[in-house]
């Protein structure tokens, strides 16, 4: 772990502040620094969490950095959560014009101040935008990653329980591809404790309907959207695990978002894999073995992100 560990998050609406809260309730920074647009949330956001600060388990600073992004240089890990959620309000790419405006003001003036830590870009549409964020930086990929299919895959675990009344850390179930509607479920690598689905099937009453469990996974987002029009603490949860990995150098494997090197026919933009994550940030993307079906839902999810990426510019 990091001697001073200091996090920067651009944009503190919801996500951004839940990743500052859910850092300091962890006691993972001694300094975190703010930053958005709106002067005003950025104070209101700094003055709140200062105000908590009796009951996270250490102190730490808090630094109001508005939109001087230089002033996260600094920073062990920058997350990017800045964003329109009110355009993502029926689908993720309704913020891709709009969103991939925001890193083109910030990300090079931060390099160009010294930053050598590593991105984690929660925003989306999460895969362009980290590709956006690679490329402005050009940067060893390893320093930049999206919290890309975190959120799906816990989702798929949410509905995997639901099915079977097992307990969310006793199942392996991977979300891959997109952070979006052509995201796919894993199935070939989906496990209960060791046991494989159909194993389970056999062993007790439950029967898996795995389309509406899958279905579960890429749409619960919107559940949560439709009465709160944001979603916040499982990203929020989810990003702070990253970052664990990152200041612990933990080898954590989960999946992110990563540049994708001649993986089953794609290469040259960002998509969610299983990733080693630790001080150097994706130290190592792994390839499982997918079906052929899988294989097409996987090509099929990158188009959709290279059809995106083609829509805009940086
Ligand atoms: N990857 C995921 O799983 C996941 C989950 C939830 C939300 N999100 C995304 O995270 C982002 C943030 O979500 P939210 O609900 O907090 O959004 P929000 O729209 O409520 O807040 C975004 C904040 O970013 C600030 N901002 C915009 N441009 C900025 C810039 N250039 N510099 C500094 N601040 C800037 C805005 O002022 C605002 O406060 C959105 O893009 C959202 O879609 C991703």
């Amino acid at each position: 772990m990091a001697t001073h560990t200091t996090i920067g998050i651009i944009g503190c609406s919801h996500v951004g502040a839940h990743v500052a809260n859910a850092l300091l309730a962890q006691g993972l920074a001694d300094e975190i620094r703010l930053s958005d647009t709106n002067e005003k949330l950025c104070r209101a956001q700094s003055n709140d969490l200062l105000d908590a600060m009796s009951f996270y388990p250490r102190p730490a600073r808090v630094v109001e950095c508005d939109d001087r992004y230089e002033e996260l240089a600094c920073c062990d890990v920058i997350v990017n959560a800045a964003g329109h959620v009110d355009a993502a309000r029926t689908d993720r790419d309704g913020e891709l014009v709009p969103t991939t405006e925001e890193p083109k003001k910030f990300v090079r003036r931060i390099e160009d101040a010294g930053f050598t830590g590593i991105w984690v870009s929660v925003s989306n549409p999460n895969d362009v935008i980290a590709t956006e964020i690679r490329d402005l930086a050009d940067c060893d990929p390893r320093r930049v990653l999206g919290s890309g299919t975190t959120l799906d895959s816990a989702r798929f675990k949410h509905a995997l329980a639901g099915a079977t009344g097992l307990n969310q850390g006793s199942i392996n179930a991977w979300m891959l591809g997109e952070h979006g509607f052509s995201e796919f479920a894993l199935w070939s690598h989906v496990t209960f404790g060791c046991l494989t689905p159909e194993e389970l099937e056999a062993q007790t009453d439950v029967t898996l309907d795995r389309d509406a469990l899958e279905t579960q996974a890429v749409r619960g987002g919107y559940t949560t959207m439709v009465g709160k029009a944001c979603t916040e603490y499982s990203i929020a949860n989810g990003t702070v695990a990253i970052i664990e990995a990152i200041l612990g150098d933990t080898k954590l494997v989960t999946p992110v978002s990563t540049l994708v090197e001649g993986v089953y026919g794609v290469s040259g933009h960002y998509a969610s894999l299983p990733c080693v994550i630790g001080a150097s940030g994706v130290e190592k993307v792994i390839v499982p073995t997918m079906t052929p079906h899988e294989q097409e839902r996987w090509q099929a999810s990158c188009r959709h992100i290279e059809e995106n990426i083609a829509k805009v510019s940086w």
